[in-house]
């Protein structure tokens, strides 16, 4: 891997998680800096991570190659233009906002920036996060690969062409693993009503959802339909289960929430 100077600014859940993956898969973590205004994220980093830490987002920028913005979006424009004073024009930028376009950033920085918008998400800290990329204007080869690389080592990347297409990462793999936590959540909340352990509830429910991510990954050449039929028996305890997601519309429920994400994606492009 191309090894790099890296400063994250914020150090929060998705700087742990891209850090985590970082460190796990090799990476110098004396080249991985983290700010934060808070010292309780900074010592545990520090003590989990063996990164350098500061409050200071300008020294840590000064000193990168590469800075990964890494705050929640209303702290963006703040963070930016405290970053605006430095010289930019060797660095490359990588944030991972949702909403934020990448036309807003130059506004923020009021300067030529070299900018790669990514989309993760939080299982990139065990290493099988999902990363969607958007390179805007011209971007070197170089870079694009300094970057793929970085988010590399939580997962699988995927490039996309527009931001449109980011704001349709964000649905289906940014925020989607809350989905699937929900689901899990509430077949857990009625385990618990029908009286079984949680214990042993929580390892059937998260065996069940491995073994279904695990399957719908080795057998590319079947469908999801395929896949569901396959345990749904004409008549059997699959099929009433089915009916009654079916029943209460799933399908459409689904539809609402992902456009719905996208919706908000695309207010926040407009908001900050
Ligand atoms: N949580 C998730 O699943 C995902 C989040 N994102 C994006 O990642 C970004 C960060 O999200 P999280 O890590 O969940 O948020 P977080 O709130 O856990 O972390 C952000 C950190 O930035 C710090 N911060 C605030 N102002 C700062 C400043 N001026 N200088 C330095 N640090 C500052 C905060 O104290 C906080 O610790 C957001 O923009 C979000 O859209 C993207 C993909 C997935
Ligand atoms: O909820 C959010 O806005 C962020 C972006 C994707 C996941 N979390």
């Amino acid at each position: 891997m191309l090894e790099k100077k890296l400063c994250f600014i914020g150090a929060g859940n998705m700087t742990r998680s891209i850090a985590s993956g970082l460190v796990k898969s090799g990476y110098t973590s004396s080249l991985i800096h983290a700010t934060n205004p808070s010292v309780e994220k900074l010592d545990a980093l520090k003590r989990d991570l063996n990164i350098k830490v500061s409050h200071d987002n300008l020294t840590a920028a000064k000193d990168a190659d590469v800075i990964i913005l890494s705050v929640k979006p209303h702290f963006m424009q703040a963070v930016c233009e405290e970053l605006s004073v430095l010289d930019l024009s060797q660095k490359l930028i990588i944030t991972i906002a949702a909403g934020i376009t990448a036309n807003r950033y130059k506004d923020y920085f009021a300067q030529e920036i070299t900018l790669i918008r990514t989309m993760p998400n939080t299982p990139t800290q065990i290493g099988v996060g999902m990363t969607g990329l958007f390179a805007d204007g011209d971007i070197s080869q170089e870079q694009k690969l300094i970057c793929e690389q970085l988010m590399k080592s939580g997962g699988e990347v995927l490039w996309v062409e527009t931001e449109e297409e980011l704001n349709q990462v964000i649905a289906l793999a940014g925020s989607s693993p809350a989905y699937f936590f929900l689901f899990m959540e509430s077949m857990l909340a009625a385990a618990k009503d029908s009286g079984l352990d949680e214990t042993k509830a929580r390892l059937l429910v998260q065996q069940a959802a491995l073994g279904a991510a695990q399957m719908v990954i080795q057998n590319p050449e079947l469908t999801t339909a395929q896949l569901r039929e396959n345990v749904t028996s004409k008549g059997g305890t699959t099929a009433q289960a089915i009916n009654a997601f079916e029943s209460g519309n799933i399908r459409g429920l689904v539809k609402q929430a992902m456009d719905d994400c996208v919706a908000r994606a695309q207010e926040m492009a407009k908001q900050y």
